[in-house]
Protein backbone atom coordinates (compact mmCIF):
# COMPACT_ATOMS: atom_id res chain seq x y z
CA UNK A 1 0.00 0.00 0.00
CA UNK A 2 1.68 3.72 -0.65
CA UNK A 3 2.20 5.73 1.93
CA UNK A 4 0.80 8.85 0.33
CA UNK A 5 -2.94 9.79 1.11
CA UNK A 6 -4.85 10.77 -1.80
CA UNK A 7 -8.57 11.89 -2.14
CA UNK A 8 -8.03 8.39 -5.30
CA UNK A 9 -6.85 6.02 -2.03
CA UNK A 10 -9.59 7.57 -0.10
CA UNK A 11 -12.12 7.15 -2.83
CA UNK A 12 -14.62 4.01 -1.80
CA UNK A 13 -13.69 4.13 1.64
CA UNK A 14 -16.46 4.62 4.52
CA UNK A 15 -14.93 7.49 6.05
CA UNK A 16 -15.00 7.89 10.41
CA UNK A 17 -14.15 11.33 12.01
CA UNK A 18 -12.30 11.23 15.19
CA UNK A 19 -11.63 13.66 17.11
CA UNK A 20 -7.86 14.97 16.38
CA UNK A 21 -6.50 16.28 19.78
CA UNK A 22 -7.90 17.37 23.66
CA UNK A 23 -10.11 15.80 26.27
CA UNK A 24 -11.58 13.18 23.73
CA UNK A 25 -9.24 11.65 21.72
CA UNK A 26 -7.36 8.66 23.86
CA UNK A 27 -10.63 7.51 24.66
CA UNK A 28 -11.71 7.38 21.50
CA UNK A 29 -8.72 5.40 19.97
CA UNK A 30 -9.37 2.59 23.14
CA UNK A 31 -12.89 2.47 21.78
CA UNK A 32 -11.79 1.71 18.16
CA UNK A 33 -8.93 -1.01 19.49
CA UNK A 34 -11.71 -2.40 21.13
CA UNK A 35 -13.53 -2.59 17.74
CA UNK A 36 -11.08 -4.15 15.90
CA UNK A 37 -10.69 -1.00 13.96
CA UNK A 38 -6.87 -1.46 12.71
CA UNK A 39 -4.75 1.42 11.36
CA UNK A 40 -1.19 2.95 11.46
CA UNK A 41 -1.67 7.63 12.10
CA UNK A 42 1.23 8.52 10.38
CA UNK A 43 2.97 11.54 12.03
CA UNK A 44 1.46 14.97 10.72
CA UNK A 45 -1.21 13.08 8.63
CA UNK A 46 -4.93 13.74 9.82
CA UNK A 47 -6.67 10.86 7.95
CA UNK A 48 -5.35 6.70 8.10
CA UNK A 49 -6.48 3.81 6.04
CA UNK A 50 -7.88 1.22 8.04
CA UNK A 51 -6.10 -1.96 7.54
CA UNK A 52 -8.63 -4.11 7.84
CA UNK A 53 -11.89 -2.70 6.09
CA UNK A 54 -12.61 0.02 3.65
CA UNK A 55 -12.76 2.50 5.55
CA UNK A 56 -10.13 5.39 6.37
CA UNK A 57 -10.10 7.58 9.96
CA UNK A 58 -10.64 11.46 9.57
CA UNK A 59 -8.89 13.17 12.53
CA UNK A 60 -10.88 16.40 12.93
CA UNK A 61 -11.54 18.95 15.63
CA UNK A 62 -14.36 17.89 17.75
CA UNK A 63 -16.18 21.06 16.71
CA UNK A 64 -15.97 20.55 13.14
CA UNK A 65 -16.95 17.10 13.59
CA UNK A 66 -20.75 17.41 13.15
CA UNK A 67 -20.99 19.90 10.59
CA UNK A 68 -18.87 17.35 7.95
CA UNK A 69 -21.32 14.22 9.19
CA UNK A 70 -24.32 16.38 8.88
CA UNK A 71 -23.55 17.85 5.53
CA UNK A 72 -22.47 14.01 4.69
CA UNK A 73 -18.96 14.40 4.00
CA UNK A 74 -18.18 11.50 6.35
CA UNK A 75 -20.23 8.34 7.25
CA UNK A 76 -19.72 8.44 11.13
CA UNK A 77 -18.26 10.83 13.48
CA UNK A 78 -17.25 10.74 17.33
CA UNK A 79 -17.55 14.46 19.41
CA UNK A 80 -19.32 15.76 22.30
CA UNK A 81 -23.21 15.97 22.24
CA UNK A 82 -22.41 19.78 23.40
CA UNK A 83 -20.69 20.24 20.06
CA UNK A 84 -23.26 19.07 18.20
CA UNK A 85 -25.87 21.57 19.79
CA UNK A 86 -23.27 24.42 19.72
CA UNK A 87 -23.34 23.65 15.89
CA UNK A 88 -27.15 24.76 15.40
CA UNK A 89 -30.60 23.44 14.67
CA UNK A 90 -29.38 23.27 10.43
CA UNK A 91 -26.77 21.08 11.09
CA UNK A 92 -28.10 19.15 14.21
CA UNK A 93 -31.38 18.35 12.34
CA UNK A 94 -28.95 16.42 9.79
CA UNK A 95 -27.77 14.04 12.41
CA UNK A 96 -28.34 10.77 14.28
CA UNK A 97 -27.09 10.17 17.46
CA UNK A 98 -26.27 6.44 17.10
CA UNK A 99 -24.83 5.67 20.61
CA UNK A 100 -24.74 7.80 23.78
CA UNK A 101 -20.72 7.14 24.48
CA UNK A 102 -20.24 7.01 27.98
CA UNK A 103 -17.47 9.11 28.65
CA UNK A 104 -16.35 12.73 28.00
CA UNK A 105 -18.95 13.84 30.47
CA UNK A 106 -19.15 17.43 31.42
CA UNK A 107 -21.92 20.19 31.72
CA UNK A 108 -22.09 23.60 29.85
CA UNK A 109 -22.31 25.96 32.96
CA UNK A 110 -22.58 29.35 33.20
CA UNK A 111 -20.12 30.41 35.77
CA UNK A 112 -19.53 33.92 37.65
CA UNK A 113 -16.60 34.97 40.27
CA UNK A 114 -17.77 33.44 43.81
CA UNK A 115 -16.22 36.57 45.45
CA UNK A 116 -18.86 38.98 43.77
CA UNK A 117 -21.77 40.11 45.68
CA UNK A 118 -23.59 41.37 42.45
CA UNK A 119 -23.54 38.75 40.31
CA UNK A 120 -25.55 36.09 42.08
CA UNK A 121 -28.00 34.89 39.41
CA UNK A 122 -28.11 34.35 35.52
CA UNK A 123 -30.38 37.56 35.17
CA UNK A 124 -27.22 39.52 37.03
CA UNK A 125 -25.48 38.47 33.98
CA UNK A 126 -28.19 40.51 31.53
CA UNK A 127 -26.75 43.42 29.70
CA UNK A 128 -23.23 42.81 30.90
CA UNK A 129 -20.12 40.82 29.07
CA UNK A 130 -19.88 36.74 28.38
CA UNK A 131 -16.87 35.10 27.42
CA UNK A 132 -17.46 32.11 25.81
CA UNK A 133 -16.14 29.05 22.86
CA UNK A 134 -19.66 28.40 22.81
CA UNK A 135 -21.39 31.33 21.14
CA UNK A 136 -23.80 30.02 19.82
CA UNK A 137 -25.64 28.34 22.79
CA UNK A 138 -25.05 31.05 25.30
CA UNK A 139 -25.95 33.51 22.47
CA UNK A 140 -29.49 31.58 22.63
CA UNK A 141 -29.95 30.95 26.27
CA UNK A 142 -28.54 34.77 26.92
CA UNK A 143 -31.11 35.96 24.30
CA UNK A 144 -34.43 34.45 26.15
CA UNK A 145 -33.19 35.81 28.93
CA UNK A 146 -32.47 39.42 27.75
CA UNK A 147 -36.60 39.21 26.41
CA UNK A 148 -37.59 38.05 29.41
CA UNK A 149 -35.97 40.99 31.67
CA UNK A 150 -36.80 43.53 29.05
CA UNK A 151 -40.65 42.94 29.30
CA UNK A 152 -40.06 43.75 32.73
CA UNK A 153 -38.54 46.94 32.04
CA UNK A 154 -40.20 48.31 29.70
CA UNK A 155 -43.14 47.63 31.82
CA UNK A 156 -41.74 49.68 33.84
CA UNK A 157 -40.41 52.44 31.48
CA UNK A 158 -37.09 51.42 31.63
CA UNK A 159 -34.33 51.09 28.02
CA UNK A 160 -33.59 47.65 26.99
CA UNK A 161 -30.76 46.05 27.64
CA UNK A 162 -28.72 43.64 25.88
CA UNK A 163 -26.02 40.78 27.49
CA UNK A 164 -22.80 40.55 24.69
CA UNK A 165 -21.51 37.43 24.17
CA UNK A 166 -17.75 37.54 23.87
CA UNK A 167 -16.22 34.56 21.66
CA UNK A 168 -13.33 33.23 23.40
CA UNK A 169 -11.13 30.14 21.52
CA UNK A 170 -9.76 28.90 24.76
CA UNK A 171 -8.58 29.47 28.36
CA UNK A 172 -12.15 31.03 29.18
CA UNK A 173 -12.08 30.43 32.82
CA UNK A 174 -9.44 33.30 32.72
CA UNK A 175 -11.62 35.85 31.32
CA UNK A 176 -13.29 37.41 34.50
CA UNK A 177 -9.60 37.39 36.11
CA UNK A 178 -8.42 39.43 32.65
CA UNK A 179 -11.47 41.77 32.73
CA UNK A 180 -12.54 40.75 29.30
CA UNK A 181 -15.78 39.61 30.93
CA UNK A 182 -18.58 39.82 33.79
CA UNK A 183 -19.19 35.70 34.03
CA UNK A 184 -18.53 32.84 31.57
CA UNK A 185 -20.39 29.47 29.53
CA UNK A 186 -17.47 26.99 29.92
CA UNK A 187 -17.80 23.42 30.34
CA UNK A 188 -17.38 21.64 33.71
CA UNK A 189 -16.49 18.25 34.67
CA UNK A 190 -14.64 17.44 38.27
CA UNK A 191 -15.02 21.87 38.83
CA UNK A 192 -11.47 22.05 39.84
CA UNK A 193 -10.95 24.53 37.01
CA UNK A 194 -13.37 26.95 37.83
CA UNK A 195 -12.44 26.42 41.43
CA UNK A 196 -9.11 27.39 40.82
CA UNK A 197 -10.16 30.59 38.74
CA UNK A 198 -12.34 31.85 42.05
CA UNK A 199 -15.52 30.81 39.74
CA UNK A 200 -18.69 29.36 40.51
CA UNK A 201 -21.47 27.50 38.44
CA UNK A 202 -25.05 29.27 38.95
CA UNK A 203 -27.02 27.80 35.90
CA UNK A 204 -26.13 24.76 33.64
CA UNK A 205 -27.26 25.29 29.68
CA UNK A 206 -26.41 21.36 29.28
CA UNK A 207 -25.40 18.03 30.12
CA UNK A 208 -22.90 16.27 27.25
CA UNK A 209 -20.96 13.04 27.13
CA UNK A 210 -18.91 11.81 23.47
CA UNK A 211 -21.48 10.28 20.85
CA UNK A 212 -21.66 8.28 18.00
CA UNK A 213 -23.12 10.40 15.36
CA UNK A 214 -24.34 9.60 11.72
CA UNK A 215 -26.07 11.43 8.80
CA UNK A 216 -29.63 11.32 9.14
CA UNK A 217 -29.61 10.42 5.54
CA UNK A 218 -25.98 8.75 4.04
CA UNK A 219 -24.69 9.62 1.64
CA UNK A 220 -24.72 7.89 -1.76
CA UNK A 221 -21.06 6.67 -1.21
CA UNK A 222 -21.93 5.28 2.35
CA UNK A 223 -21.39 1.67 2.56
CA UNK A 224 -24.65 1.44 5.23
CA UNK A 225 -23.80 -2.37 6.20
CA UNK A 226 -20.57 -1.44 6.72
CA UNK A 227 -21.57 1.84 9.02
CA UNK A 228 -23.91 -0.41 10.85
CA UNK A 229 -21.18 -3.08 11.94
CA UNK A 230 -19.28 -0.33 13.43
CA UNK A 231 -21.90 0.83 15.62
CA UNK A 232 -22.19 -2.80 16.73
CA UNK A 233 -19.19 -3.34 17.17
CA UNK A 234 -18.71 0.03 19.26
CA UNK A 235 -22.21 -0.78 20.92
CA UNK A 236 -20.47 -4.03 21.92
CA UNK A 237 -17.15 -2.52 23.14
CA UNK A 238 -19.26 0.14 25.71
CA UNK A 239 -21.22 -2.07 26.80
CA UNK A 240 -18.61 -4.44 27.69
CA UNK A 241 -17.01 -1.83 29.90
CA UNK A 242 -20.40 -1.16 31.65
CA UNK A 243 -21.10 -4.93 32.90
CA UNK A 244 -19.10 -7.49 34.88
CA UNK A 245 -19.69 -11.28 34.68
CA UNK A 246 -20.76 -12.09 37.89
CA UNK A 247 -20.09 -15.73 39.08
CA UNK A 248 -21.11 -17.72 42.56
CA UNK A 249 -22.27 -20.68 43.91
CA UNK A 250 -24.93 -20.83 45.79
CA UNK A 251 -27.24 -23.33 48.03
CA UNK A 252 -30.32 -24.63 46.44
CA UNK A 253 -32.32 -23.41 49.18
CA UNK A 254 -30.71 -19.59 48.09
CA UNK A 255 -31.58 -19.33 45.43
CA UNK A 256 -34.64 -17.61 45.36
CA UNK A 257 -33.17 -14.90 47.38
CA UNK A 258 -29.70 -14.59 45.35
CA UNK A 259 -31.32 -14.38 42.22
CA UNK A 260 -33.32 -11.41 43.08
CA UNK A 261 -29.67 -9.84 43.72
CA UNK A 262 -28.27 -10.80 40.20
CA UNK A 263 -31.67 -11.27 37.89
CA UNK A 264 -29.23 -10.68 34.96
CA UNK A 265 -30.37 -8.97 32.02
CA UNK A 266 -32.61 -11.49 30.60
CA UNK A 267 -31.82 -14.20 33.00
CA UNK A 268 -28.95 -15.39 35.20
CA UNK A 269 -27.64 -19.04 34.27
CA UNK A 270 -27.91 -21.54 37.04
CA UNK A 271 -26.34 -24.55 36.37
CA UNK A 272 -25.95 -27.63 38.90
CA UNK A 273 -22.96 -28.97 40.85
CA UNK A 274 -21.33 -31.43 41.43
CA UNK A 275 -22.41 -31.44 44.64
CA UNK A 276 -26.46 -31.95 45.40
CA UNK A 277 -27.89 -28.91 47.01
CA UNK A 278 -25.46 -26.69 45.27
CA UNK A 279 -25.70 -24.24 42.19
CA UNK A 280 -23.41 -22.30 40.20
CA UNK A 281 -24.85 -18.97 38.99
CA UNK A 282 -23.43 -16.37 36.25
CA UNK A 283 -25.47 -13.32 36.23
CA UNK A 284 -24.35 -9.83 34.14
CA UNK A 285 -24.14 -7.08 36.66
CA UNK A 286 -23.17 -2.96 36.19
CA UNK A 287 -20.20 -2.33 36.68
CA UNK A 288 -20.90 0.40 39.22
CA UNK A 289 -23.52 -1.70 41.05
CA UNK A 290 -20.86 -4.59 41.22
CA UNK A 291 -19.51 -4.06 44.96
CA UNK A 292 -23.13 -3.47 46.80
CA UNK A 293 -24.09 -6.64 44.69
CA UNK A 294 -21.32 -8.79 46.25
CA UNK A 295 -22.17 -7.56 49.69
CA UNK A 296 -25.86 -8.69 49.25
CA UNK A 297 -24.48 -11.82 47.49
CA UNK A 298 -22.17 -12.67 50.66
CA UNK A 299 -24.89 -11.63 53.05
CA UNK A 300 -27.65 -14.15 51.76
CA UNK A 301 -24.74 -16.98 51.92
CA UNK A 302 -23.44 -16.97 48.53
CA UNK A 303 -20.08 -18.62 48.08
CA UNK A 304 -16.77 -18.28 45.68
CA UNK A 305 -18.55 -15.20 44.54
CA UNK A 306 -16.14 -14.25 41.35
CA UNK A 307 -15.95 -10.63 39.12
CA UNK A 308 -15.29 -11.16 35.73
CA UNK A 309 -13.94 -8.27 33.31
CA UNK A 310 -15.81 -8.52 29.95
CA UNK A 311 -13.76 -7.60 26.87
CA UNK A 312 -15.88 -7.41 24.59
CA UNK A 313 -19.78 -8.11 24.18
CA UNK A 314 -23.15 -8.12 21.97
CA UNK A 315 -26.07 -8.07 23.87
N1 LIG B 1 -13.21 18.57 31.35
C1 LIG B 1 -13.84 17.78 30.52
N2 LIG B 1 -14.28 16.59 30.92
C2 LIG B 1 -14.90 15.77 30.08
N3 LIG B 1 -15.17 16.05 28.80
C3 LIG B 1 -14.76 17.23 28.35
C4 LIG B 1 -14.07 18.15 29.19
N4 LIG B 1 -13.76 19.21 28.47
C5 LIG B 1 -14.24 18.96 27.24
N5 LIG B 1 -14.85 17.78 27.16
C6 LIG B 1 -15.48 17.15 25.98
O1 LIG B 1 -14.47 17.04 25.00
C7 LIG B 1 -14.81 17.83 23.85
C8 LIG B 1 -13.55 18.43 23.27
O2 LIG B 1 -13.04 19.33 24.24
P1 LIG B 1 -11.52 19.78 24.26
O3 LIG B 1 -11.37 20.83 25.32
O4 LIG B 1 -10.67 18.59 24.31
O5 LIG B 1 -11.48 20.49 22.87
P2 LIG B 1 -10.40 20.51 21.77
O6 LIG B 1 -11.03 20.00 20.52
O7 LIG B 1 -9.12 19.90 22.20
O8 LIG B 1 -10.23 22.02 21.61
P3 LIG B 1 -9.32 23.01 22.43
O9 LIG B 1 -8.15 22.25 23.03
O10 LIG B 1 -8.91 23.96 21.38
O11 LIG B 1 -10.25 23.57 23.50
C9 LIG B 1 -15.82 18.83 24.37
O12 LIG B 1 -16.66 19.28 23.34
C10 LIG B 1 -16.56 18.04 25.40
O13 LIG B 1 -17.55 17.24 24.80
O1 LIG C 1 -14.10 20.74 35.56
P1 LIG C 1 -12.74 20.31 35.09
O2 LIG C 1 -12.51 18.85 35.33
O3 LIG C 1 -11.66 21.15 35.66
O4 LIG C 1 -12.69 20.47 33.50
C1 LIG C 1 -13.07 21.68 32.88
C2 LIG C 1 -12.06 22.16 31.91
O5 LIG C 1 -11.87 21.17 30.86
C3 LIG C 1 -12.01 21.81 29.59
O6 LIG C 1 -10.83 22.37 29.16
P2 LIG C 1 -9.52 21.55 28.76
O7 LIG C 1 -8.77 21.19 29.97
O8 LIG C 1 -9.92 20.41 27.87
O9 LIG C 1 -8.69 22.60 27.96
P3 LIG C 1 -9.09 23.90 27.13
O10 LIG C 1 -9.42 24.95 28.16
O11 LIG C 1 -7.87 24.21 26.34
O12 LIG C 1 -10.27 23.53 26.26
C4 LIG C 1 -12.98 22.93 29.86
O13 LIG C 1 -12.91 23.96 28.90
C5 LIG C 1 -12.57 23.41 31.24
O14 LIG C 1 -11.56 24.37 31.18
Amino acid sequence: MSNLLTSESLQGRTLFAIPKKGRLYEKCLELLGGADIQFKRQHRLDVALVQNHNMALVFLPAADIPRFVGEGNVDLGITGQDMVAEAGDRVSSLITEELPLGFGKCQLQVQVPEASTSLKTVEDLVGKKVATSFDFLAGEFFAKLDAKVNEARSAKGEAEVKTKIEYVGGSVEAACALGVADGIVDLVESGETMRACGLHAIDTLLSSQAVLIRPTTPHKRSDTDLVNLIARRLQGVIAASKYVLVQYNTQKENLDKVLKITPGRRAATVSPLDDQGWNAVSSMVLRSDVANVMDALEAQGAHDILVVALANCRI
